[in-house]
């Protein structure tokens, strides 16, 4: 037993209604941690992230990264990528966070802010190809960055900060009902590799 525990428990939902998020804290020790950022920072095929708004196209100052179980096509902000083949890292994360939630996950999608300048926008992720309330598992790696939740009717807000080497699962109807985003900051100089675990279905 833990008596000295300072995490929220896996098992407290963070939301009060309308969606589960568990916060399961630090999964993995110090030097794992660091270990995978540094080999992720290096290994994964990082490309600035193309969006098309209001017909034109962008890239964004964060880099993304899609990988999976086959080559699926993936469409989000408008533009389609198709996914490369697991790294050893990417599948043994994946079969870290499969193991911690009790979920399968067939895809990831990685972001990588260079500093606090870079986030992200409110959003769900609700694109046609994820599975119906299928959880999102998401791994953070690197700085520590604020996480924040905006209930789409009642506008409540929760926050919590994503440490190096946790995991956060959202499940249920999350997606539906809150939004989420990374919001940018001035406090932040260093790096955060992010990874979410999917399952599209086709
Ligand atoms: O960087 C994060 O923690 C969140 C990323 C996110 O919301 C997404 O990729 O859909
Ligand atoms: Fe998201």
């Amino acid at each position: 037993m833990d008596l000295f525990n300072t995490q929220p428990a896996q098992n407290i939902n963070v939301l009060p209604q309308g969606g589960t998020v568990n916060y399961y804290g630090i999964i993995m020790s110090n030097q794992q941690a660091n270990s995978y950022y540094n080999c992720l920072l290096e290994t994964i095929a990082w490309k600035n992230d193309e969006a098309v708004i209001f017909g034109k196209h962008i890239l964004t100052k964060r880099k993304v990264a899609w990988y999976g179980d086959l080559p699926f096509e993936y469409t989000y902000s408008n533009t389609t990528k198709q996914a490369l083949p697991w790294t050893k890292e990417l599948l043994e994360l994946k079969r870290l966070c499969e193991e911690k939630t009790g979920e399968t996950y067939n895809s990831c999608l990685l972001n990588l802010y260079h500093n606090g300048d870079e986030g992200m926008a409110w959003h769900s992720d609700g694109e046609t190809d994820l599975k119906k309330n299928g959880a999102i598992a998401s791994v953070s790696l690197g700085a520590e960055r604020k996480f924040a939740f905006k209930h789409k009717e009642t506008k409540q807000t929760i926050s919590i900060i994503l440490q190096h080497g946790s995991l956060l699962v959202m499940k249920n109807e999350t997606q539906k009902n809150w939004l989420h985003r990374l919001p940018p900051t001035k406090l932040v100089t260093k790096p955060r590799v992010n990874l979410t675990f999917r399952t599209i279905v086709k």
